[in-house]
């Protein structure tokens, strides 16, 4: 393996996509060599990309032998933007199906975080021959919360966030994010706030897709049975966009699935318990 650090930029990749409707330029991070490849789905929020989520977590997939590859779904940083008015898990899963398709790859193991989990669930629904095996960090849509007030007040923060992108907005959602507030630092907001406000063109189309449909994750709760790819779910304990009982919902549904929770972890586990998450992966992935 070559010994040059891994960086955004120079791991950055764009690739023209047609797939059905769909007729895009999608941004991506390709990481590493290897047989097997993960494909990482990142999570709604704005600002959001492969690499803000991913970044503690490429590394070490990547010294155990794997391609590691970060797709930015339509609408968020660099990947075209889209106004999405039907299932933007359905969106996502055949943005994914064109990107592999033009890069010639087959098969991929799936993470995905949130919005990540809905799409990579979407995929596998669409194209189950084309998936390994899934990891899925608060999201999946196996459903709505059965105890807990939906919209959550993260979603409804992300919301106000779309509406209105303010360092103030910002920070009151990455506060309900995470359970320890104290690793969110200076440079992460700014970073974030950097990459919602180069793309304002991103920000205004999901308003209007959320208008258009307010939802863009349909419930498939009822399909899950159909998936019969190993599944590794986790969640946070103190989820507050994506509750933690979804999981459950999950777990009950999926043909072979096991679920670990981390307690003291909001809704980004691959982040907040990046080294045991990272161990997780790398375990469930090799046997
Ligand atoms: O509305 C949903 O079900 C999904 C919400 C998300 O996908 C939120 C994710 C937020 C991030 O991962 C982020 O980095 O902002």
């Amino acid at each position: 393996m070559s010994n040059t650090p891994l960086t955004e930029a120079s791991t950055s990749r764009f690739v023209r996509i047609q797939e059905g409707d769909l007729d895009l330029q999608l941004h991506y991070n390709d990481c590493g060599s290897g047989d097997e490849t993960v494909v990482m789905l990142h999570g709604s929020g704005p600002g959001a990309s492969g690499w803000a989520n991913f970044n503690r977590n490429i590394e070490p997939l990547v010294a155990a032998g794997y391609r590691v590859l970060l797709m930015d779904c339509p609408g968020w940083s660099k990947s075209d933007p889209i106004v999405c008015t039907g299932s933007r898990s359905e969106l996502n899963a055949r943005a994914l199906k064109g990107l592999m398709d033009a890069i010639g790859l087959d098969k991929a193991h799936l993470v995905g975080n949130s919005m990540g989990g809905h799409s990579a669930v979407a995929f596998a629904l669409a194209n189950p021959a084309r998936v390994g095996k899934l990891i899925l960090m608060g999201g999946g849509t196996g459903g709505a919360s059965s105890f807990v007030p939906m919209p959550t007040e993260g979603i409804k923060l992300i919301g106000a966030l779309y509406r209105q992108p303010t360092i103030e907005n910002l920070k009151r959602m990455m506060s309900v994010f995470v359970y320890d507030t104290s690793s969110l630092t200076q440079a992460l907001f700014q970073a974030r706030l950097d990459n919602m406000l180069t793309r304002r063109d991103h920000l205004e189309n999901f308003v209007k897709s959320a208008e258009a449909n307010p939802k863009q994750f349909p419930d498939v709760g009822h399909r899950l049975g159909e998936i019969k790819a190993p599944a590794l779910v986790i969640w946070g304990r103190d989820d507050r966009f994506v509750p933690l009982d979804t999981g459950l919902r999950l777990v009950a549904g999926l043909q072979n699935a096991e679920l670990h929770v981390f307690s003291r972890c909001g809704h980004w586990a691959q982040w907040e318990h990046a080294d045991k998450f990272n161990r997780m992966v790398l375990d469930f992935l090799a046997h």
